[in-house]
């Protein structure tokens, strides 16, 4: 009879996780940065905030950003006028909106990785779901599952409110079911609707104001597994995932808060959180590098940093001395779609993936990161498989 260690043995497997395809989507309706303050205070009927609206403009201006998606288009917002007044209680509302539209999404950007990976959707055995959007249950995995026709065992997880780090939450998750478990294939989704903090302008909450400069909707989904059916090459891994970790900078549970109120997801992201962030992520660096024994500069690596805002990405470029573009995906990234919360670093992965194939990027090994409410750092090491031996 065999040992309980040869059983489980038998049941882990042999190679690392990896990422085995990625697919990204956003709702139809975007608005331009530029013209983004005149819209939102002609919809938010708030004209009156000339000084709001500046501010408005002058964080846009600096945003690093062209273009973001959403889901509350004028027409939709037309049906909810209550919406624009945080006062009102709207939570129940906007509920019901975005259990139907965060698992839509999410369907959408999950179908395109399951094309890319080859296989079946009925050989997916774990789901990892990542939202700020939600608030019932059964909650999106479910709607998900059923809308991907996932089989009926698999063995969902879904992380809420996880803001921003959650892609990278969701991505540990995903390595550490993979290896766990010989043969899993696990899809990790994220999907994050804006539409829950979407309120006016008041006097004295500047969070409104900075939010409504940065924040987009998107979903991203990754397949991730271990030992990958390579006869037919069937699945083609992108990355191998080395290592992960997460720290908390201790003192800062106040820097980024979100919490849902009557009238929908209120948050609070601090002045202070792009130089925390500098002051902390060196270390977190330095011990997954040196847990792996890889000696490298930091401008040998590639880099796929959660664009969480123009003044976070400025802050690790300057702090790490990179070179000029190695933050080049997180730039576009942040350009095209604005901070998609959770979802924006699988982005950051599919952009990166694009330039490794053009040429663009040769390094090895690379790092991803993102940062979220704790203040929350997810650091991953990994490895382009394009530079596998064989
Ligand atoms: C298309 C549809 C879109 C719909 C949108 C709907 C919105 C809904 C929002 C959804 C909420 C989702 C909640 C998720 C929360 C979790 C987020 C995270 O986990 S982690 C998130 C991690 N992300 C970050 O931490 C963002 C990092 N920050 C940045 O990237 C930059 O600071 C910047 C781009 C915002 C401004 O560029 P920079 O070079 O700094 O330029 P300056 O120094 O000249 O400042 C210009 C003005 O901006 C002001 N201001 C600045 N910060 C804040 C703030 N936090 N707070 C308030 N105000 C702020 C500053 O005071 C100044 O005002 P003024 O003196 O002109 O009057």
């Amino acid at each position: 009879m065999a040992t309980v260690q040869q059983i489980r043995r038998e049941h882990r497997a042999d190679g690392p996780a990896a990422v085995l395809a990625i697919g990204t989507a956003n709702p139809e309706s975007f608005k331009l940065q530029d013209d983004y303050a005149d819209y939102y205070f002609r919809v938010t009927k708030s004209e009156h905030h000339a000084d709001l609206k500046d501010k408005l403009k002058r964080i846009c201006k600096k945003s690093g950003i062209e273009k973001r998606y959403t889901h509350l288009d004028e027409e939709l917002l037309g049906a909810h006028p209550d919406f624009i007044d945080r006062t009102l209680p709207t939570l129940d509302a906007r509920i019901e909106m975005a259990s139907a539209a965060v698992p839509a999404l999410a369907a959408s950007a999950a179908e395109k990785a399951i094309a890319e990976w080859n296989r079946p959707a009925s050989d997916i055995t774990h789901l990892v779901f990542s939202t700020y959007s939600g608030g019932k249950a059964p909650s999106a995995d479910l709607r998900l599952a059923s809308l991907l026709g996932l089989r009926p065992t698999v063995s969902r997880t879904i992380l809420s409110l996880n803001g921003c780090s959650g892609g990278g939450r969701a991505l540990q998750l995903a390595k550490e079911l993979a290896e766990n478990n010989r043969g899993a294939r696990v899809l990790v989704a994220c999907s994050e609707l804006t539409l829950l903090a979407f309120y006016g302008p008041l006097e004295g909450r500047l969070d409104t104001i900075f939010g409504q400069g940065i924040f987009g909707d998107g979903a991203s989904a990754a397949i991730v597994g271990a030992d990958p059916v390579v006869v037919g090459t069937i699945e083609r891994p992108l990355f191998e995932i080395a290592f992960a970790t997460q720290t908390t900078i201790p003192g800062t549970e106040d820097a980024i808060t979100m919490q849902l109120m009557k009238g929908g997801l209120d948050f609070h992201v601090s002045t202070r959180v792009p130089k925390l962030l500098k002051n902390n992520i060196e270390r977190c660096l330095i011990d997954a590098l040196e847990f792996l024994g890889i000696s490298a500069t930091w401008n040998d690596l590639f880099w796929a940093i959660h664009p969480g805002g123009r003044a976070i990405l400025d802050h690790v470029e300057d702090l790490l001395a990179l070179d000029g573009g190695k933050l080049a995906a997180s730039r576009r990234v942040l350009s095209e779609f604005g901070n998609m919360s959770g979802a924006t670093v699988i982005f950051v992965l599919d952009e990166m993936r694009r330039r490794m194939a053009r040429g663009e990027e040769v390094a090895e090994w690379g790092v991803m990161m993102a940062f979220g409410p704790g203040i929350t750092i997810e650091t991953m090491v990994l490895h382009a498989t394009c530079h596998h031996e064989n």
